[in-house]
């Protein structure tokens, strides 16, 4: 049994909308799969626990994985510009942040923001958590840093400066931005069938996520207080789902500047 975990976010389902459907037919071949959705940082410690296999993990977490890890599927969770669902919220202007709270989701745009103050404005602020389930008005810090579905209304109390992470590292960097991608253990997928075909089914159902943006957004808005137009533009326009060159370059740009900072260990190897 293939154990394979996903974002629970709204960004994750144009990726896993039939993967359920491809994961059953693996079955004629012997193998079986069975999908799981929770939090980035969590998928990212399972697959390092060994509790899952396969798993839509943090962009970061891959350069922290070393050689155990591979890349599986050129689908990813991406953007090119503005991404919307990936703010810092700043209730000093952003060049005195002080203290910096980290979505408890996250681990690649805990890294980000850091890395963006950091080379915007020279300042490394002390960080702190900033938990799931807390409204950002009980967190005691200059800025917040806040990622997916809760991201994406408008932030509750007031803020001098809020910066769109994908926005602002695009205009930065001028590249892509690759928020997280499908890696597994190398033990997991080390017989050559068994990687093929699970490398076939996440980008067979990523590209059929990407044909049916329309009944996900019909599906997805209204109980996720958004309206169908703006959540099939964030499929459409904030999110992009292809790990290219662009995006390798840009994730190779990533791994240098956390690199830097000391957010991740020196690579022995040379970027993906
Ligand atoms: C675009 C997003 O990308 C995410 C951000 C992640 C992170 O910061 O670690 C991890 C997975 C993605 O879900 C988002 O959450 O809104």
């Amino acid at each position: 049994m293939l154990r394979l975990g996903a974002v629970s976010y709204l960004n994750t389902k144009p990726l896993i909308e039939t993967l359920p459907d491809h994961l059953a037919s693996l079955d004629r071949h012997g193998q079986r799969g069975e999908l799981r959705l929770d939090l980035p940082s969590r998928l990212a410690r399972d697959l390092a626990a060994g509790e899952l296999d396969i798993a839509l993990i943090p962009s970061v977490e891959y350069f922290r994985g070393g050689d155990e890890y591979e890349i599986i599927s050129n689908a990813a969770i991406a953007c090119r510009g503005p991404v919307w669902s990936v703010r810092v919220l700043s209730r000093v202007p952003m060049s005195q942040v002080r203290t910096l709270a980290l979505d408890e989701g996250s681990r690649t745009s805990a890294a980000m923001s850091q890395i963006l103050l950091a080379e915007m404005h020279g300042i490394r602020p002390q960080t702190v958590p900033f938990p799931i389930g807390t409204s950002p008005d009980r967190v005691d810090a200059d800025a917040l840093l806040m990622i997916g579905d809760r991201a994406m209304h408008p932030a509750p109390g007031k803020y001098q400066e809020i910066w769109d992470l994908g926005d602002r590292w695009c205009r930065w960097t001028e590249l892509p931005f690759v928020f997280a991608m499908w890696v597994a253990r190398r033990s997991a997928i080390a017989d050559p069938q068994i990687r093929e075909s699970i490398e076939t089914a996440l980008n067979a159902s990523r590209d059929e996520g990407l044909a049916c943006f329309e009944t996900i957004a019909k599906r997805e808005a209204a109980p996720h207080g958004l309206t169908v137009e703006d959540l099939h533009r964030y499929f459409a326009e904030n999110l992009h789902f292809q790990l290219g060159n662009g995006e390798r370059s840009g994730l190779a740009a990533f791994r240098e500047k956390a690199e830097h900072l000391g957010l991740v260990p020196a690579s022995p190897h040379t970027p993906p």
